[in-house]
């Protein structure tokens, strides 16, 4: 099966890169954003059509949560338009789509987990777009995948558990919001699902929600990975748990988007590993790479 992802250098991307290399039987190949830059319209359908892929797993996104307040039409060109025009073209070659979606489309203000079927209402600009990117995908491709995760960690790209691992290099204390709870997701883990979900051809036509299991808030992901810092050898930070109105931001984020991943576990048989293992395995990997 010959797959193409959008996006190359995004945390997702090199994580199915990476685990690519345990499913031969799929074939990948990734875009650059000079290849297909999803906030340029036809961009996606000249090469889309192009290429004549089997399936399109989109894991190019405007992800600058702040920033996204002051680019709204950039943020909703690329998660919005852009990804419903990808979709679009996939279907026109016959192929599918899996599309990747966030919690943030909720507004966490329920402190019981967020199942498919819960209404969204996304507090920023970034969640926003990202539902105007569900809802074109579905209304641009029948034959599509729409995955919501959450709190995307790797040893690639920008993201909290690196910027944590970095931070305490320099201090020895960090202030973390502790009122902000989600479920924290390894690339990795994530990327292995998505293989298995594209080698099988399961699930098409439906949204999921899949996530690490168990939940957490920033400061208990700070200090887990502190924890692993320790036990690895790398400086490690006190942190100290502060509120969301101690640390102001552009974005509004919401304060509990825990993911009932219930249904993808009951209908195509996964479960990504519990969050504190991955962490662990990743601040490892963080700590093989600084301490070489
Ligand atoms: N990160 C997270 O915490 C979460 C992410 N998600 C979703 O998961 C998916 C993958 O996220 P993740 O891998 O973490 O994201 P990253 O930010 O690591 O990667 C996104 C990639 O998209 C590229 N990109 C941005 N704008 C465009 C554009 N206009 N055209 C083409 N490519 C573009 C970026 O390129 P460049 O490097 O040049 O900017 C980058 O390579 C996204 O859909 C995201 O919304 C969902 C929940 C949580
Ligand atoms: C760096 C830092 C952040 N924070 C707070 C700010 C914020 O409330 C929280 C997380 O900050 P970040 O900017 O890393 O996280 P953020 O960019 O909001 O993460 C989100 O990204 C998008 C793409 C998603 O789809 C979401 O699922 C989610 O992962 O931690 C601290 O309290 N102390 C710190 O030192
Ligand atoms: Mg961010």
């Amino acid at each position: 099966m010959r797959i193409l992802v959008l996006g190359r250098e995004g945390q997702l991307a090199q994580s199915l890169a990476e685990r690519a290399a345990e499913f031969p039987d799929l074939q990948l190949a990734f875009t650059s954003r000079s290849d297909v830059d999803l906030s340029s319209s036809g961009s996606a359908a000249r090469f889309i059509v192009a290429a004549k892929p089997d399936l399109v797993i989109n894991a190019a996104a405007y992800t600058a949560v702040d920033r996204a307040e002051e680019e709204p039409a950039l943020a909703f060109r690329t998660n919005g338009e852009g990804a419903g025009e990808a979709a679009a073209a996939a279907r026109q070659v016959g192929a599918a789509i899996i599309h990747v979606s966030t919690d943030y489309v909720f507004d966490g203000a329920s402190s019981s987990p967020y199942d498919e079927e819960a209404e969204p209402n996304p507090l920023n600009v970034y969640g926003r777009s990202k539902l105007a990117g569900e809802e074109a995908v579905r209304a641009a491709n029948p034959h599509h995948l729409i995955l919501r995760t959450a709190w995307v960690y790797s040893p690639f790209g920008r993201n909290f558990v690196k910027t944590m691992v970095r931070a305490a290099q320099d201090r020895d204390e960090l202030s973390v919001v502790s009122d902000q709870h989600g479920c924290p997701t390894n690339a990795l883990d994530l990327a292995a699902a998505l293989l298995r979900i594209s080698r099988d051809c399961e699930g098409f036509g439906e949204t999921y929600h899949l996530a690490g299991s168990g939940s957490a808030s920033w400061s208990d992901l700070a200090s887990e990975v502190m924890a692993n810092c320790k036990r690895t050898g790398l400086p490690a930070a006190k942190i100290r748990p502060i509120t969301a109105a101690e640390w102001p931001t552009k974005a509004v984020r919401p304060a509990s988007t825990i993911l009932d991943c219930g249904k993808i576990e009951r209908t195509l048989d996964i479960r990504l590993p519990d969050w504190r293992e991955s962490v662990a395995a990743t601040v490892e990997r963080l700590a093989a790479q600084i301490l070489a």
